[in-house]
């Protein structure tokens, strides 16, 4: 085991071919923390929110390739519990891409018959945002293609705790047991419940840490990390990714 040292990526020198990686199995769900935006911009001299707007850009290009992969789901870490934090104008801001997203894309996203679905707290969204994305939600829901699940306002520990709680208030109605508390019980409390758990995670812009994301989700999910900003992010690194995830032999904890 220890014998696979950190090797970092092979130089983006070594191209790989969309036709190469389709001679290999896909990962069905890719996971994404699209980070470096705000860095992407002060690098430019431009305001951060420029970042942002042009990692929505790179989300258009990246769900397209996607599709045309054969990935069947692609979870974007959009907005978390802790972005609140920001600057007010930052997350005003924040808060008109999806509308502003769907706005110019759903009908290219209906066309390719991608089903866009959002994990998170959508109730303490502005109003404006809740509704933008339960419009597309509603009119992707017949949609066969690739799932598009946005992470928006989203928490692992908090999805957690809220699963806890609803499945001891399960128990103290004598509904369930606590022998009968399985993975897969917890697991249908999750935000998630209706999706395999990721096969491959991407983060970028060099940061090494999950950031309260899907942590029970990714207990057996590749992780594979770029230092190359989101807005520069292309399809060329995502074949990177794909190839790589293609070369290491997953073990679910056996030998
Ligand atoms: C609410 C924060 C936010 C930020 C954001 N950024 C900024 C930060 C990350 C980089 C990508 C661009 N995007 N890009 C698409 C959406 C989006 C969300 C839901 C939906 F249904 C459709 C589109 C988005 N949402």
């Amino acid at each position: 085991m220890f014998n696979k040292l950190w090797k970092g990526h092979k130089p983006l020198s070594t191209e790989y071919t969309k036709e190469e990686v389709l001679r290999h199995p896909i990962p069905e769900h890719v996971a994404i923390i699209m980070d470096g935006n705000g860095r992407w911009a002060k690098k430019r001299s431009l305001p951060r929110v420029a970042g942002h707007y042009e990692g929505m850009q790179v989300v258009r290009k990246i769900t397209r390739f996607a599709n045309e992969l054969g990935i069947k789901v692609l979870t974007l870490y959009a907005f978390s519990t802790e972005n609140w934090k920001r600057p007010k104008q930052e997350v005003d801001y924040l808060m008109k891409l999806p509308e502003q997203f769907l706005t110019t894309f759903l009908p290219e996203l209906i066309e390719e018959n991608v089903n866009v679905r959002v994990i998170g707290n959508r109730d303490q969204l502005p109003e404006h945002t809740r509704r933008a994305v339960e419009k597309a939600m509603e009119e992707t829901k017949h949609n066969t293609g690739l799932i598009l699940n946005f992470a928006l306002n989203y928490g692992s520990r908090r999805e957690l705790t809220y699963a806890m709680q609803e499945i001891a208030k399960q128990v103290t109605k004598g509904q369930l047991t606590p022998e009968e508390i399985t993975e897969d019980v917890i697991a249908s409390y999750l935000m998630t419940k209706d999706l395999k758990d990721p096969d491959l995670l991407i983060r970028t812009s060099g940061e090494i840490r999950l950031s309260n994301f899907m942590l029970w989700q990714l207990a057996y999910t590749e992780f594979w990390f770029t230092d190359v900003l989101w807005p520069d992010f292309t399809e060329q690194h995502l074949l990177q990714a794909v190839a790589e995830f293609q070369q290491r032999g997953r073990r679910f904890g056996g030998v």
